[in-house]
């Protein structure tokens, strides 16, 4: 990134998170809108559960560090190998960028479960990331959210059935106040005639996959097949998934992750609470989430976006962050470059008690799944070769003289850049090779690249669209609109401007709804 005086936002701001060795690394995530998107059938939706557990599978295809994950209802639980460096072991690039490809591939392969039937609307995961400091810690928590597959999965079997035979959903959670699990084995089976053993047990016992080795065979010489141990994934369910005697049996999990030693009899609580605990994001701060493309190098190369600025691809990172906007009525404002976006949540916002993880993860969540579902709509006749993931971070900001200067920076980012790659693709095109071209424009000033363009090239380069010099700026305008459906909002609009300069502020002051300074 480029050096500018505003660079102290990130120097001074931005916070280490790195889990430290020898802290094992688990990440959790969970969809917190499954009622708004599609009635799923109750207690258990079989097609829902194999969606998870075909997501879970291929974060652990695209990350080789994930070697265990568990998952049952809407929520997964990702294992990371004792050695990992993951991101430099970074919590909330870890936790981002499982949540991201979770739910892009979420979005992707909903057509393939659900055939004929349209999501409503955008599903969104929230994550966090949990140490665990040795590995007795790590199947403590296996056997935690195993008792609560269990424990859920009677308690809503019991309550469906209810409501099945005519209850509404409160009394028949009345009903079912202060019932021990013996209570609800005979329920189910003097009641509704169910062997509550009966039951599917991907259900019962929630599902694994698993990172293992087969025996393949590579290649044939002189006629003999030539074997290779090949990296695989399964999913396998087990009752007990935190004993000995199914968790050692996987060679590959015993490597990476480590053995159990004895089975687990009791679960502390005082464990369970440590597994509880989110850190919170300090009060009365500007919450700043900014989230990047993953490899978007590579992403862009393959996908053949126009050099420097692909207008379209542009397009959809802004239709993305106008979705974020109007679920989270929080964010203010969002500043979008490149493969980046900044979303400044108000100072005194309250989204999921100010837990970071949560914050960021539903955000990045989101947006990745937008980014799936409107690809389309901005390339209709570009397939979608990969899915692509996006990392966050969120940092607080105290006073908004320097929020501005973050939005600064970023801005001044992409001028810099622009303008560089401008230079740059100009002289590749007029037949310089990639370093000619980066050797000619070592060291140059930002006169200099300006004369360059205009002499060499015939280009103004304040000529150029506004939205590749500015970047994009997203925020409600002061006005309100009457939707759709009759509510009056505030519309969400979509400008590129100048946001270094104090004037857009002193225009704009409900955006931050302060004095301006
Ligand atoms: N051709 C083209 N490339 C783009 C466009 N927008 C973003 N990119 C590419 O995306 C990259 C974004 O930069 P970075 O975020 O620093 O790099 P990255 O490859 O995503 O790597 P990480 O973010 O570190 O994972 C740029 O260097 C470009 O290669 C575009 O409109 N057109
Ligand atoms: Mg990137
Ligand atoms: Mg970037």
């Amino acid at each position: 990134m480029a050096n500018s005086k505003y660079e102290y936002v990130k120097v001074d701001y931005e916070v280490n998170d790195e889990v430290m060795f020898p802290n094992f690394i688990v990440v959790n995530l969970h969809c917190c809108n499954s009622t708004t998107f599609y009635e799923f059938e109750q207690p258990n939706d079989e097609r829902a559960v194999n969606l998870m557990n075909a997501c879970a599978t291929a974060v652990l295809k695209e990350y080789p560090d994930i070697v265990f994950a568990y998952g049952f209802g809407d929520e997964y639980s990702f294992v990371f190998s004792k050695e990992t460096r993951f991101y430099q072991r970074r919590a909330s690039k870890i936790l981002s960028l499982v949540v991201s490809c979770f739910s892009s591939n979420y979005v992707r392969s909903w057509k393939d479960y659900f055939p004929g039937l349209d999501l409503a609307g955008v599903p969104v995961f929230k994550s966090r990331v949990l140490c665990c400091a040795n590995v007795e810690v790590v199947q403590t928590y296996l056997a935690w959210r195993q008792r609560e597959c269990h424990a859920g999965n009677q308690y809503n079997t019991c309550l469906w059935n209810l409501v099945k035979g005519g209850k509404t959903e409160v009394e028949a959670r009345e009903v079912l106040k202060g019932s021990g699990k013996q209570d609800k084995n005979e329920m189910l089976f003097q009641q509704f005639g169910i062997n509550y053993k009966s039951i599917n047990r991907m259900f019962r016992q929630g599902s694994c996959v698993v990172k293992t080795e087969i025996e393949a065979i590579v290649k044939h010489r002189d006629g003999v097949p030539v074997k290779r141990l090949r990296k695989d994934v399964i999913v396998e369910h087990h009752e007990s998934i935190a004993s000995r005697s199914f968790w050692n049996k996987h060679s590959c999990v015993v490597k990476e992750i480590g053995e159990f030693r004895e089975d687990i009899n009791k679960i502390k609580p005082e464990f369970v609470k440590s597994f509880e605990f989110e850190n919170k994001l300090m009060p009365s701060t500007w919450i700043v989430v900014r989230i990047d493309g993953c490899h978007f190098h590579k992403f862009s190369e393959m996908h053949e976006f126009e050099k420097p600025n692909d207008e379209q691809a542009l397009n959809l990172m802004n239709s993305c962050a106008v979705a974020v906007l109007r679920e989270f009525s929080d964010i203010v404002f969002a500043y979008g470059v490149s493969d980046e976006y900044s979303f400044v949540l108000k100072k005194d916002s309250q989204l999921y008690q100010r837990r970071g993880s949560h914050i960021v993860s539903a955000i990045v969540s989101l947006f990745s799944a937008a980014y799936i579902l409107e690809w389309m709509l901005f390339f209709p006749n570009k397939e979608l070769k990969y899915i692509p993931s996006f990392d966050g971070r969120a940092v607080c900001y105290p006073s908004s003289k320097i929020l501005q200067d973050y939005l600064a920076w970023r801005q001044v980012d992409c001028h810099i850049n622009n303008q560089y790659n401008t230079c740059f693709w100009e002289l590749v095109k007029s037949g310089r090779s990639k370093r000619e071209a980066q050797k000619y424009l070592k060291g140059t000033q930002t006169n200099e690249k300006y004369e360059l363009l205009a002499q060499k090239f015939n280009i103004e380069y304040n000529k150029l669209p506004n939205m590749f010099r500015r970047g994009s700026s997203v925020f409600r305008e002061e006005k309100d609109t009457v939707n759709t459906i009759g509510e009056t909002q505030k519309r969400v609009v979509i400008k590129h401007c100048n946001i270094i300069d104090s004037c857009f502020w002193e225009a704009n002051p409900n955006i931050l709804n302060e004095e301006p300074l």
